[in-house]
């Protein structure tokens, strides 16, 4: 059987002590914890924060540095301090590290991910560790968001991985932030993120050296999920926390659900791996049912198309020359320059195809830069 892919991101509030240094007892269990996990055969992809925690004191600050260019240095000390203790630690369990430093840009950039999708597959091939950080010298967005956990979803959907781990400071998403209001309530499953709950969700950090805090999580589960991949956001201790979380007895917040599982190849595909054939403009309904209302695309909202391509290929969603998504056509060009701006029951009246939709939300993923607009 093949083995399960998981990606593991451990924020900086997870890998510090009270004084904003790297806390190396906390390294060490999240290590011990990544090992069992991969005894049990799955292959891990750990997304790890904590380079400015384990680099500012040797920089020279007494405490976490409060600017951009004082974090941006305190990174560039600590990343390979940072690195150098996962390897001491998995070589105890004589387990290989290895360190990529990316950046969210890179998830737009064909060739670049390309690249990045190589290495990994290599990588875990070979039963190497994969160690990600954001490259803080050239990307400043995740010293400021906390967008290790965007990028946590985004590499989640480009290796194909079965299940995202986000761990945090916290045992999951309440309804509220527990640390300022006592009648919070937890969520323990949620089958999607609504907007609901992302606008009462908001970027407070729970402690001084985390960034973005719970909104910025959720942000990343939405754009994981919608690349068909489950998330578990929340905490845990000892060495089986990770296996009990797989095992669906985590301390936290489970999000997404089964059927997640069966459209993850296909949205995966569309997203990283397809060649695009050409393009679809849309108008300003039609984008926003695919932004903000989940829907898909009909012949209603097209309003130009680009290229010529067959049913099946995979195309830009243009509006307002942004691309705003990408997705699997049900027909073809020149039954959607036929039939656009009419009404389904019209073209289902018209056409030999049995489904209305030119995109079927099955078959589209939003775009990456989209992903970073959710309000
Ligand atoms: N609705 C909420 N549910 C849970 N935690 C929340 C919520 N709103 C804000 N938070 C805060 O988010 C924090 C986790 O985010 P953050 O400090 O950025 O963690 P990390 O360093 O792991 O990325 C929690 O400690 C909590 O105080
Ligand atoms: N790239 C930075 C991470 C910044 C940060 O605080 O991120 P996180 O705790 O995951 O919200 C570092 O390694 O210190």
């Amino acid at each position: 059987m093949a083995k399960k892919r998981i990606v593991v991101k451990i924020g900086s509030s997870s890998l510090t002590n009270k004084n904003g240094g790297l806390d190396l007892i906390k390294l060490k269990e999240h290590t011990a914890a990544i090992a069992a996990l991969k005894k049990q055969n799955y292959e891990v992809i750990l997304i790890s924060s904590g380079a400015v925690s384990a680099g500012f004191y040797d920089l020279g600050y007494p405490t976490r540095p409060v600017t951009i260019a004082g974090k941006q240095a305190a990174a560039a000390v600590g990343q390979g301090l940072l690195i150098q203790a996962y390897t001491d630690e998995f070589r105890t369990f004589n387990m290989v590290t290895s360190q990529l430093l990316l950046t969210k840009d890179v998830f737009s950039n064909e060739t670049q991910y390309s690249n990045v999708y190589s290495t990994l597959t290599e990588l875990l091939k070979r039963d190497v560790i994969p160690i990600i950080n954001e490259n803080d010298t050239v990307a400043i967005d995740e010293l400021t968001f906390g967008d290790n956990d965007m990028l946590s979803a985004l590499v989640s959907g480009l290796v194909h991985a079965d299940f995202l781990i986000m761990l945090t400071d916290i045992n999951g998403l309440y309804d509220k932030n527990p640390n300022t209001d006592p009648t919070a309530k937890k969520y323990d499953r949620l089958k999607s993120l609504s907007k609901e709950i992302l606008q009462q969700t908001k970027h407070e950090s729970g402690s001084k050296f985390g960034t973005g805090g719970m909104k910025s999580k959720l942000l990343a589960a939405k754009t994981a999920l919608s690349l068909g991949v489950k998330v578990f956001v929340g905490t845990g201790k000892g060495e089986d926390k990770l296996i009990r979380i797989m095992q669906d007895d985590g301390d936290g917040t489970y999000i997404g659900e089964d059927s997640t599982k069966s459209l993850r190849k296909q949205k995966q595909w569309i997203a990283f791996h397809s060649d695009i054939s050409g393009s679809i403009h849309v108008d300003k309904g039609a984008s926003e049912a695919i932004l903000y209302q989940g829907k898909s695309l009909l012949p209603a909202g097209v309003q130009s198309v680009e290229g010529t391509f067959s049913i099946g290929e995979v195309v830009d969603i243009v509006y307002n020359d942004s691309i705003i998504a990408k997705g699997q056509v049900n027909y073809d060009a020149e039954d959607i320059i036929k039939f656009k701006g009419e009404a389904s029951h019209i073209v289902m009246e018209q056409s030999a195809n049995e489904r209305p939709e030119v995109v079927h939300r099955d078959r589209l993923v939003l775009s990456i830069e989209e992903a970073y607009n959710y309000e």
